[in-house]
């Protein structure tokens, strides 16, 4: 069993006192992919689940509210005050184990959305076969007196207080902020910004309002998400609901990765004409060009935290249940003490700068990006920081960044608000996973039989209007189905 600890950094007098504890579960969870959301109250649940596996959350002991360009910096620097000063224990000592932080980021800084970071009172979490509990209180001891950990709750105890999961009943869904031709629009002139040199790469995205009979409870969304998306991660932090395909960044113990996903093909429902469908998406060279991109983006980030990166040269097709995409799982291994990232590396022209880093063909590689910044790193980057060097990728916002970034502004007609941002969660020593939060849906926080859903895609050189329009569609139906009333099977 660890003993309590308490960091050794210099306590931040207006952040509260963290008190921690983790035990393990003794009662065994069945294997139902959403056998953890199952334990989620109605109100404000925070979830980050994958196969059954991941993070299920409620109550709030401290929220962080931050706005801006600074909003990833904030929110760090707040969860680094927290962090610093908790008290934990923890018997368990996994990842998701200790003090554990759920956030969901704004997609552009100038948005009017708030982005969060939100610390739970309980946390429940899987991997594999171990089960634990962690109870989150705040200190309000003086200084010197040691502070009372929380007693912890059983799971039955747990079971006692969920209500019943209720449905949404009828759904109609309308127009979001821009109407479907003023979008085609959007699109076919970004194709000629593209056309005429501006940039490579822009992702347009579109929303949809969706209205129901009942109020909604997000544990009905999500329960039918994991059971339905079951290799996507379900996610919900403080009103984004969703089942994302894309791995922003998970760090856990000095590796990173990556799931890229750019390049789209709708799927039949028939097994060879999948198979079909699959084999003309690898050989695109649309949807390859689109993917490129996005891999290129990622790498170009990870580089200066990383002293080794594997970038695979052929992405694989993952299959989802609505959608086939193409997808990459760029890996690294953080810079530690003494050892210096790839950028750093790649100027030194070290022999061995570059192995197990090769650039997406036709692409500037991150190996060879000698502007980047690349002094060694000494202290390995938290998740968050990583997230938010990551964001926004080419498969949310385009290439060049900048440029695709104002045509985003300038043609899309709508403020993103937390949809294509950052989703997920860090831990008490920064190891945390962050998803793009694709799929997905905001819950009207005014108005619970309201939400608004969202779809973006790749536009490149080659794109046609009505087949983006076309894929949006597609891409909607993961929330369209979490909406629904007929039963769902896993994938
Ligand atoms: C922007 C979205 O998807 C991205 C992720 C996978 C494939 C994409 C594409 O093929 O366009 C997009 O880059 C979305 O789902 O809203």
């Amino acid at each position: 069993m660890n003993p309590l600890s308490s960091a050794d950094v210099a306590p931040e007098p207006s952040s509260p006192q963290l008190v921690v504890r983790t035990t393990l579960l003794g009662t065994v969870l069945d294997e139902h992919p959403a056998a953890l959301l199952r334990l989620l109250p109605r109100t404000a649940p925070l979830a980050w689940v994958r196969r059954g596996d991941g993070l299920v959350a409620w109550g709030e002991v401290a929220r962080v509210e931050t706005r801006g360009p600074t909003r990833f910096a904030d929110a760090e620097a707040a969860w680094a005050a927290l962090r610093s000063r908790a008290v934990v224990r923890d018997d368990v000592d996994l990842p998701g184990t200790g003090p554990v932080a759920f956030g969901s980021f704004a997609f552009e800084e100038g948005s009017e959305q708030r982005s969060v970071l939100v610390v739970p009172r309980v946390v429940v979490g899987r991997r594999g076969r171990t089960a634990w509990i962690t109870t989150i209180t705040t200190s309000q001891t003086s200084a010197g007196s040691a502070p009372t950990l929380a007693p912890v709750p059983t799971l039955a105890h747990v079971l006692e207080d969920v209500e019943p999961v209720t449905a949404p009943g009828t759904v109609t869904y309308s127009q979001g902020a821009v109407a479907d031709e003023a979008w085609t629009d959007a699109v076919e002139q970004a194709v000629q910004q593209i056309r005429d040199g501006r940039l490579d790469k822009v992702v347009m995205a579109r929303d949809v309002q969706a209205r129901t009979e009942a109020p909604i409870d997000p544990r009905w969304l999500l329960t039918r998400l994991a059971t339905a998306y079951t290799g996507c991660w379900t996610f919900s932090v403080d009103g984004m609901v969703g089942a994302t395909p894309e791995l922003l960044v998970r760090s856990e113990k000095g590796l990173v990765t990556s799931r890229v996903l750019a390049g789209t093909i709708r799927r039949t429902g028939g097994e060879e004409a999948d198979l079909a469908r699959a084999a003309k998406l690898a050989h695109s060279s649309k949807d390859l060009e689109e993917h490129e991109y996005a891999v290129a983006s990622v790498a170009e980030a990870l580089a200066p935290f990383c002293q080794s990166l594997n970038v695979p040269e052929t992405p694989f097709v993952l299959h989802l249940p609505n959608v086939l995409h193409l997808a990459s799982d760029v890996t690294g291994v953080l810079c530690t003490r003494g050892t210096g990232s790839l950028a750093a590396q790649a100027g030194s022209a070290s022999p061995t700068a570059t192995a197990g880093l090769v650039g997406p063909s036709g692409l500037v590689g991150p190996g060879s990006t000698s502007t980047s910044a690349g002094s060694p790193t000494v202290t390995p980057p938290s998740s968050l920081t990583l997230a938010a060097a990551l964001h926004p990728t080419a498969a949310v916002c385009g290439t060049p960044t900048p440029v695709a970034n104002d045509l985003i502004r300038a043609l899309e007609g709508m403020d993103r608000a937390r949809y294509a941002g950052p989703v997920g969660w860090v831990g008490g020593d920064g190891d945390g996973e962050w998803g793009i939060a694709l799929r997905s849906a905001s819950l009207d926080p005014e108005d619970p039989h309201s939400a608004r859903l969202f779809a973006g895609c790749g536009v490149v050189a080659a794109s046609d209007p009505a087949a983006e329009l076309a894929e949006t569609e597609a891409k909607l139906e993961p929330m369209r189905l979490a909406l629904g009333a007929e039963p769902v099977g896993s994938d």
